[in-house]
């Protein structure tokens, strides 16, 4: 099907799976198809595949693995840097297709495709340090050895709001480590994986190694969980889809990793630089329009400043640019679909129901389809669902605390725990609030952390398992323990 998008590199623009060493259609013929969210207009359309057609990518997975993890870490190594190179050299082209396809503003699809650069980087470094161990042992005849060792055929699933960012930090660790892997993208968001399929063949990376399965998410994901052959599946995603994938994979104890939702407080304390807390908020609540798992989703503002960092906020988002992504200058894009929007409408009318007044905001954009305006809501509390639930839309609702033990005790009081944020020039209050707070991350004076030289995960009903980092390719490998005797 042609689709609208014009790339300088159009084999980038690849509307089939990847199975072993072909491109493939579904085995019904049938297709999902994947809208520009900034229009509605079709953009494209990918195979709608399911068992069958996931069993055959992990038949290939398999076939792939002994040379895969045979082959020298090093040159492991130097196919993923191979790979981050081509990526880094399409990265006008993928950015393209991240904003047609998502609907972020041009200037964050291409930080996305840095961002999803730098863990192929990464981990084509860390692929060389999969170190063992050898145990002071007992003396005499033996020596003890840890060994490190691939986990084998692995499973991705990812989201799709950062549609590059959320495949290289599972792909690339896996890869790292030796494992093959089988990849179901987003159904909103599968170009994207192709683009980083075609630029891993052309870096040489063997056919098998990576495979990409569009299409049914139920259907994949129940094969690719009932599977024995797949022995780890990373998520990312929802917390409800994480706690079904669990319960699916239990039958086969595979090793997980789990990346889901979040619900991150942003603390602001009286002695906070509040140009600083407020350029802070305007990264952890609007990026792509508040559509990040570690999205600001409530602000708890100190009493002596509330009304102050209110008024500045509420300028702030006033004055943010909203259009389709690929607009110069736009810094809201479009929600991904009406569900999403219908979403952000619910809190935003429970929060006025409840008492919320409206500082910016408070209703669709005059662009009409899925553009919001940002929102800044005053004299937000516990009881709106917008303080229980993951909003994923760009809406500020501010809470009010009068001391720092309020604070804390709110921003715990919720089922996640991914991030959270503080703002305070004070270091013994940032030590006490870090050790107090039930989160995997903690932003303080900065509200954008997210690097792939750090551990990124969550706790509680966030999920567990750590990407990016040393931390993230051990989710790929499992030890061996040797013990060598006979050595006398
Ligand atoms: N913790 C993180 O790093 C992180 C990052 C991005 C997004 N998220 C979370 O993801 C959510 C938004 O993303 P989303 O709407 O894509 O989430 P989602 O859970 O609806 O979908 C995520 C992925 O799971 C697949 N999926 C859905 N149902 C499935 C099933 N029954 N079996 C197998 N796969 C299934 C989808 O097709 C998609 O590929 C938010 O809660 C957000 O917080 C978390
Ligand atoms: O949605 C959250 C993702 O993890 C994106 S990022 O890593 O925070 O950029």
């Amino acid at each position: 099907m042609p689709s609208p998008l014009v790339l300088d590199d159009p084999q980038l623009l690849r509307q089939q799976a990847r199975i072993g060493a072909a491109w493939c259609d579904a085995d019904d013929g049938g297709h999902l198809m994947v809208h520009d969210p900034a229009s509605g207009a079709l953009l494209a359309q990918v195979p709608r595949m399911g068992a069958a057609e996931t069993g055959r990518a992990v038949d290939a997975a398999e076939a792939a693995l002994p040379a895969w993890k045979r082959l020298d870490a090093g040159a492991r190594g130097a196919l993923l840097h191979q790979w981050n190179a081509l990526v880094l050299q399409h990265a006008e082209d993928l950015a393209r297709l991240l904003t047609a396809e998502q609907g972020k503003p041009l200037a964050d699809a291409r930080a996305e495709v840095g961002y999803a650069a730098s863990f192929i980087a990464w981990y084509a470094e860390e692929a060389r340090r999969t170190y063992g161990e050898v145990i002071p042992g007992p003396a005499g005849d033996r020596r003890l050895l840890a060994l490190r060792e691939p986990v084998g055929v692995c499973a991705a699933i990812t989201p799709w709001n950062f549609p590059y960012a959320m495949v290289t930090r599972k792909a690339a660790a896996a890869l790292a480590a030796g494992c093959t892997l089988v990849l179901k993208p987003a159904e909103q968001t599968p170009l994207c994986a192709l683009a980083l399929m075609e630029l891993a063949l052309r870096a040489g990376i063997p056919p098998g190694v990576l495979n990409v399965v569009t299409g049914d998410p139920v259907a994949i994901g129940g094969a690719l969980t009932a599977s024995p052959r797949v022995r780890k599946i990373s998520f990312t995603g929802s917390t409800e889809v994480g706690r079904l994938l669990m319960r699916q994979s239990a039958p086969t104890l595979k090793k997980l990793s789990l990346e889901l939702g979040g619900n991150a407080p942003f603390l602001v304390f009286e002695d906070a630089d509040l140009d600083a807390a407020v350029e802070g908020l305007l990264t952890a609540k609007f990026r792509n329009a508040g559509q990040a798992c570690i999205a600001a989703n409530r602000i708890y503002v100190h009493d002596a400043v509330y009304d102050d960092f209110a008024a500045r906020l509420a300028r702030a988002a006033a004055a943010l640019q909203v259009g389709p992504g690929a607009q110069p200058g736009v810094q809201i894009g479009p929600l991904i679909d009406a569900d999403a929007l219908a979403k952000v409408e619910r809190h935003v009318a429970d929060a006025r129901a409840h008492g919320a007044r409206v500082l910016a905001g408070g209703e669709r954009h005059a662009l009409g389809g899925t553009y919001y305006r940002p929102t800044v809501l005053a004299d937000a509390d516990a009881r709106m669902l917008l303080a229980r639930e993951e909003t994923f839309g760009p809406v500020a609702p501010l809470f009010r605390f009068r001391s720092e033990e309020e604070a804390i005790a709110a921003a715990n009081n919720v089922e996640f725990g991914l991030g959270a944020y503080l703002y305070s020039r004070d270091h013994a209050r940032i030590w006490r609030c870090i050790d107090a707070l039930e989160t995997g991350m903690v932003g303080v004076n900065s509200g954008l952390i997210s690097t792939a030289v750090a551990p990124f995960g969550g706790i509680k009903q966030s999920g567990f398992g750590r990407e990016g980092a040393r931390q993230g390719i051990e989710e790929y490998l499992v030890v061996k323990y040797v013990c060598l005797g006979g050595l006398g």
